[in-house]
């Protein structure tokens, strides 16, 4: 039997909010979907350690990252995880090149597809090296964003809604980046999306969270 890439089944509670999430699946690249409110970002809090479930387990590729059970709760440093948030999330007194770095490990890993090199190459980012932040387009700077969760040679990618805030032209320009990005570096990725066309245009399952 295949064994389940993601195995997460958590209790969480956000001020008044709780909710119980299960996802078990095979696949590699999935989507949570549900309405607003319903704790899609807190899962993602949930696998980066950033939120701390108050019961349950969160196994990805093989490795526990959460089990309130036998007391492990890796932190979030040290989980091998890329975020890449609604906003970006960049430094704005900074070129591309200086957010690209910022994080990376002062060592390289040494795989290719994590390499600044490879990174750039796979984005279309090269023309924007020496570009400002402020000066960029939507699509540009989530690519920049992307780039960046890369560059700290992650082994898991969070993605929450990372097209929500632009325009229908910017989406469009985006969805085949963020398709050779699924292919190409090949690493477990959660999406977070309300949009079906994305959902169904980029991971292999979808998931509800009600
Ligand atoms: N820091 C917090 N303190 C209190 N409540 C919070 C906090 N963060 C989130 N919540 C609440 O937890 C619930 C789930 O929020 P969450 O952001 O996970 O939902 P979501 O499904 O991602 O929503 P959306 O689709 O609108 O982004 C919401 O009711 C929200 O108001």
């Amino acid at each position: 039997m295949k064994q389940p890439v993601f195995s997460i089944d958590v209790d969480l509670v956000r001020g008044t909010f709780w909710n119980t999430v299960r996802v078990e699946s095979t696949h590699r690249v999935i989507a949570l979907v549900g309405a607003s409110g319903t704790g899609k970002t807190s899962v993602l809090h949930a696998i980066a350690g950033l939120v701390r479930p108050t019961r349950g387990r969160i196994v990805i590729g093989g490795r526990c990252l959460f089990d309130s059970a036998i007391g492990i709760d890796e932190p979030a440093h040290l989980r091998r995880i890329g975020y890449v948030f609604q906003d970006g999330r960049l430094f704005p007194h900074l070129d591309v090149r200086a957010n690209l770095l910022y994080g990376a490990p002062r060592r390289a890993s040494g795989d290719a597809r994590f390499s600044l090199e490879g990174i750039v190459d796979l984005l279309g980012i090269a023309p924007l090296l020496a570009r400002r932040i402020d000066g960029l387009s939507g699509g540009e700077l989530q690519r920049v964003a992307i780039g960046r969760a890369l560059l700290s040679a992650p082994e898991l990618l969070l993605l929450d809604e990372p097209l929500s805030m632009l325009d229908r032209k910017r989406k469009d320009e985006l969805l085949p980046w963020l398709q050779r990005l699924r292919d190409e570096v090949a690493l477990p990725m959660v999406y977070v999306s309300h949009s079906p066309e994305e959902t169904a245009r980029l991971a292999d399952a979808v998931y509800r969270v009600d």
